[in-house]
């Protein structure tokens, strides 16, 4: 019997896919978007900033950190061309993310577990923007305890691995172990595009024919398997959709560039690499 799998068409790098990454000489920062990465607690932050180093790198006119108060100095020691937006109160963070304004939101990566955080992630997709919804917050989605909205935004990316894939969609697991249809169940219960990450990554979206972005044709992809390295592929599909590249191309595109950043690095390869080999990749 011929698998989902190997039915599912390969994404491919075209010429206008490479056009589309380019900046336009008349344009000005503004015109490229501004990308929010949530922070998590204090002393938890490298996530948050590896996601939004990656948001820059591909393209993003501005970047910000948003972090509770007691954060700034940990964020602020460590970036330049991102800025950090604290808020002072958790009261205060709806309000303050709405005022900076973004076009897309990441949000998740290492952001926490507790039920403050739980609310952060409601009050965000409250929002409606474009958001890639990774780690943490798929954890918080998956929380059978009080619902939070959903996300059903077909502008937004869910990021899971598949750890998270399993918390969000337990009863698939038991019916199936082929990836396009996880996948696409996982896309049609949050409503939005689904990225489920691995060497083969499938990007499906509800009622769309889902796609592969393969590594396999590359030598040195596995040097992905590191700490770190899904924070800076969130990062890139905020950094894509704060742009307003629509979310299934942002993903299949973030997808493929996280793979040849990996080849183009070749071993060694630690989570802050990725972002640092965007710039020889797009040339
Ligand atoms: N620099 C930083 O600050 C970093 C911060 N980080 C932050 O840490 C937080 C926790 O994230 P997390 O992914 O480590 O843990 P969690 O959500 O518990 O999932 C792990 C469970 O899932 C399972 N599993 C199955 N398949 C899997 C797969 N393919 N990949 C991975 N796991 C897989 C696995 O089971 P196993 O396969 O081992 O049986 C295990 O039981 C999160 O906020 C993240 O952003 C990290 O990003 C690192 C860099
Ligand atoms: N062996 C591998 N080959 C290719 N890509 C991989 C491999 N292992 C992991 N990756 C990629 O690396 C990323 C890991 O993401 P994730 O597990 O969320 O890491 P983290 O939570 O540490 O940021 C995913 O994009 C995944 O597709």
């Amino acid at each position: 019997m011929t698998r989902l799998e190997d039915q599912t068409p390969v994404f491919e790098m075209t010429d206008t896919h490479w056009r589309s990454l380019q900046k336009s000489g008349a344009a000005h920062k503004h015109r490229y978007g501004h990308a929010a990465v949530i922070a998590g607690p204090f002393g938890q932050g490298g996530a948050a900033r590896l996601a939004a180093r990656g948001a820059l790198r591909i393209g993003a006119g501005l970047v910000s950190v948003v972090c509770r108060s007691d954060a700034v100095a940990e964020h602020a020691a460590q970036l330049n061309a991102i800025m950090v937006k604290p808020y002072t109160q958790d009261g205060e963070f709806q309000d303050h993310l709405t005022g900076i304004k973004p076009q897309a939101i990441c949000i998740g990566p290492n952001l926490g577990l507790s039920s403050g955080n739980k609310t952060q992630v409601g009050q965000t997709l409250t929002l409606g923007l474009p958001m890639c919804i990774d780690a943490d917050a798929i954890t918080h989605l998956s929380d059978r305890g009080d619902p939070l909205p959903g996300i059903s935004n077909p502008q937004s990316v869910m990021t899971p691995h598949e750890g998270e894939l399993r918390r969000f969609i337990p009863e698939a697991f038991n019916t199936t172990s082929c990836r396009v249809t996880l996948a696409q169940h996982a896309a049609k219960k949050a409503g939005c595009v689904v990225l489920f990450k691995g060497p083969d990554t499938v990007v499906a979206r509800p009622a769309h024919a889902p796609m592969i972005v393969s590594s396999k044709r590359f030598q040195h992809s596995s040097w992905l398997a590191t700490a770190g390295s899904g924070d800076v592929l969130s990062g890139f599909i905020t950094g894509l959709l704060a742009r307003g590249f629509d979310a299934f191309d942002a993903a299949c595109l973030a997808a493929e560039l996280h793979f040849r950043c990996a080849e183009a690095f070749g071993p060694g390869l630690i989570a802050v690499d990725i972002p640092e080999m965007l710039p020889k990749v797009l040339r």
